[in-house]
């Protein structure tokens, strides 16, 4: 079947293990990709009109690399028939709701798919950084056994207050996994959940979160008002000796702030998932073997992984077929388009 008069499908970044799920779309819409490696060569093609007639758009956290912010700037030049962007990932700090919202453009994320295995990393993360396991990992592979001089007595879980700051899917799973290591939650939230959704997890103010807890986990998204919401006045706030844990987003920690919390002894560790630059890591992290480091592996699961392709590229079939996605992302909410 000839592809003329079918709307476009506009895939940016790449499909890993749902490759035959994103052809079939084949049948509904011409499937297109970029030629551009850089923003600069996104934007000429966009200009070029290359893709005119797209209706929605698939992008992954790593198309970054290729188009950049999906900015205002970027907005601008994207077809004018583009109506739907679909993002392959929770968080969607990448994009700029507001500029697509101006535009008549939907944005919709993962949600749900992704806590499980995020708040897994989450829980490991905990653990590496309260037992002080890394010294050691490192110190076995250099022949030292656990090291020299034999690292300090690590800390456990049980009967430690963990805070969660960020009570959305993957705070409220990470909450069920340390019932299970016998810690006591808190947590914070813009809103507090209904008893239900809490699960017993006792909601406290921003500060009392800071202050009364020996693990304190960032599971919130990063935005305008989450950004260094975590800063030396914040590290000063803490119990010290306390552990801090981010699975979310670098930028909601000030790297530097902690960096010194830690080499002044304020937090005994971190355990970090993200990053404020990724892939850049502020030297002090990497040169402190204190710290638990994983590169962006949240979601790094075959299972997990996969799932979200399929869900995003079902919200793009969504898109096409019936002129709506299959989720929105709060923002957009009640938003007439
Ligand atoms: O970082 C991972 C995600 O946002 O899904």
């Amino acid at each position: 079947m000839g592809s003329v008069g079918k709307p476009k499908a506009l895939l940016l970044g790449e499909i890993d293990h749902q490759k035959k799920t994103w052809e079939a779309l084949s049948s509904i819409a011409e499937l297109v990709a970029p030629k551009a490696t850089n923003r600069a060569e996104f934007i000429a093609e966009c200009k070029s009109g290359a893709f005119d007639g797209t209706v929605a758009a698939y992008r992954t956290f790593n198309s970054v690399a290729v188009t950049g912010m999906v900015d205002e700037e970027l907005v601008s030049v994207l077809p004018a028939s583009l109506k739907f962007i679909a993002h392959n990932g929770a968080g969607y700090d990448q994009v700029d709701v507001a500029a697509c919202t101006a535009r008549g453009i939907r944005v919709a994320n993962v949600p749900a798919l992704v806590d499980d295995a995020t708040a897994d990393a989450n829980m490991f993360l905990i653990l590496g950084a309260l037992r002080g396991f890394n010294v050691s990992m490192q110190a076995l592979r250099a022949g030292q056994w656990r090291g020299s001089p034999v690292p300090p007595l690590g800390h456990d879980p049980e009967g430690k207050v963990l805070g969660i700051l960020g009570m959305g899917g993957i705070g409220r799973n990470l909450k069920k996994k340390a019932d299970a290591f016998g810690m006591k939650v808190i947590y914070h939230n813009r809103r507090k959940l209904s008893e239900e959704l809490a699960g017993g997890a006792e909601y406290v103010s921003f500060d009392e979160l800071l202050s009364a807890s020996d693990v304190v986990s960032l599971n919130l998204p990063l935005n305008k008002n989450t950004r260094h919401i975590i800063s030396d006045a914040e590290f000063a706030k803490m119990k010290k000796g306390a552990v801090l844990v981010n699975t979310a987003r670098g930028a909601v920690v000030d790297e530097a702030a902690l960096v010194r919390a830690l080499d002044e002894g304020r937090i005994w560790s971190a355990g970090l998932d993200v990053y404020e630059e990724e892939p850049k890591i502020h030297p002090g992290l990497v040169a402190n073997p204190h710290v638990m480091l994983l590169p962006h592996m949240g979601t790094w699961t075959f299972e997990t992984q996969s799932a979200m392709e399929e869900w995003t590229i079902g919200n793009v079939r969504a898109a096409i077929e019936s002129g709506k996605m299959n989720c929105i992302v709060p923002e957009q909410e009640g938003v007439e388009f």
